[in-house]
């Protein structure tokens, strides 16, 4: 299969809600979307990179231009199979995100063509999977108890609170005591503590959250696993988990004892393959970490969630967590959990008058 060339889609996705993290507040997910057009059919793949560098190093406008000049022009004359796609991008270094949707659209093309959904080809063991969700920092409590209450209302299975100096201990002792000790609930602080904050890390023990998720910077191995022997509870990296080497790293140094998988962060969803395989076989257990995707991401996600070793609810919510309206037939929450798809490739497509309407910029790049 070669590739005829990949069609670049910008557009503009407004969120019902501000969702504010440690590292600013988001309210439009400024979204890069790769359709991959071969002569046997195409396939989607979604970026996941924000508007500016502030969750990792890439950004949307840089990702865009790597696929453009590199990326692209590297798959010309390749034979375009399931196997072929990583080994032709990893020359370049870094841009995982961008490596991962130029990927996800060449998987999601080769599988449709063979008839295989993704979550088979994946090593998928389950039907449907357990859906968390993720709250933002909110401007009081009693807002966050709102939001928290309407979440578990819809029945989402866990609850994580994203934290930051001056939004920690208060807003989880507020959640524990409105809604008891048995409603699943961790913490993301997106890298903004240090070691000189491990006492509030100590202070958060007694909620008997499930994990904190990444409280240091992302290249601070040694100081996760220092805190790590400080605190009872379960350390989580997220940013620092950049691949299958660097996930076997922290898991030796003790620094991770629950790992949060990306496609977009690791460099795609065969790579995420290979961090999950990595901890399964450490006995880490894993789940799916989310970017805000669209459904042609959420869908990736939620196959990718259903392996084996995915035993924690992820951050896979339903699409109207995010937006009034999907550029796919919505992801609906049913009992806590979303279907894995079952059609070939992701299974989904956008909507193409919905792509329409949202599109703000469009480039075809030549195979
Ligand atoms: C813009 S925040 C994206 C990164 C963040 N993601 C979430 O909190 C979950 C977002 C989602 O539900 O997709 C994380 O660090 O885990
Ligand atoms: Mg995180």
């Amino acid at each position: 299969m070669r590739l005829d060339g990949v069609e670049l889609y910008r557009i503009a996705m407004p969120l019902v809600s501000p969702f504010r993290t440690s590292f600013g507040v988001q309210t439009t997910r400024d979204v890069l979307l790769v359709r991959a057009v071969t002569g046997e059919g195409d396939g989607w793949g979604e970026c996941v990179a924000m508007s500016a560098p502030l969750y990792s190093a890439e950004y949307v406008d840089a990702a865009a231009d790597v696929i453009i000049r590199f990326l692209v022009p590297a798959l010309a004359g390749v034979d375009l199979d399931v196997t072929t796609v990583r080994p032709a991008l990893d020359r370049f270094k870094g841009h995982s995100m961008a490596k991962a949707a130029v990927e996800m659209a060449v998987l999601d093309v080769v599988l449709r063509a063979r008839g295989v959904p993704l979550a088979a080809h994946l090593g998928a063991v389950r039907t449907t999977v357990d859906c968390g969700v993720s709250v933002g920092v909110m401007d009081t409590v009693p807002e966050l108890l709102d939001a928290v209450g309407g979440y578990l209302d819809e029945g989402y299975k866990r609850i994580k609170l994203k934290i930051e100096p001056g939004w920690d201990v208060e807003p989880v002792r507020a959640v524990r005591e409105r809604f008891g000790d048995d409603v699943a609930l961790q913490v993301d602080a997106n890298t903004a503590y240090t070691l000189a904050d491990v006492a509030t890390m100590v202070a958060l023990d007694p909620f008997d959250l499930l994990l904190i998720e990444q409280p240091l910077p992302e290249d601070d191995l040694l100081g996760h696993a220092e805190l790590a022997k400080q605190v009872d509870t379960p350390i989580c990296l997220d940013e620092s988990i950049t691949s299958a080497n660097v996930a076997r790293a922290a898991i030796e140094l003790g620094a991770a004892q629950i790992v949060n998988i990306k496609a977009g962060r690791v460099g795609g969803y065969l790579s995420a393959v290979e961090v999950h395989d990595a901890c399964a076989s450490r006995g880490i257990p894993v789940w799916c970490g989310g970017m805000l995707e669209t459904g042609l991401g959420r869908a990736a996600n939620v196959a990718l969630a259903a392996m084996p070793n995915f035993t924690l609810p992820g951050d896979t919510s339903a699409s109207r967590r995010y937006f009034a309206r999907d550029v796919t037939e919505p992801f609906e929450l049913v009992n806590g959990t979303l279907a894995v798809p079952t059609e070939p490739g992701i299974g989904v497509r956008p909507h193409p008058d919905v792509l329409a309407e949202l599109t703000e910029d469009k480039r075809w790049i030549p195979g």
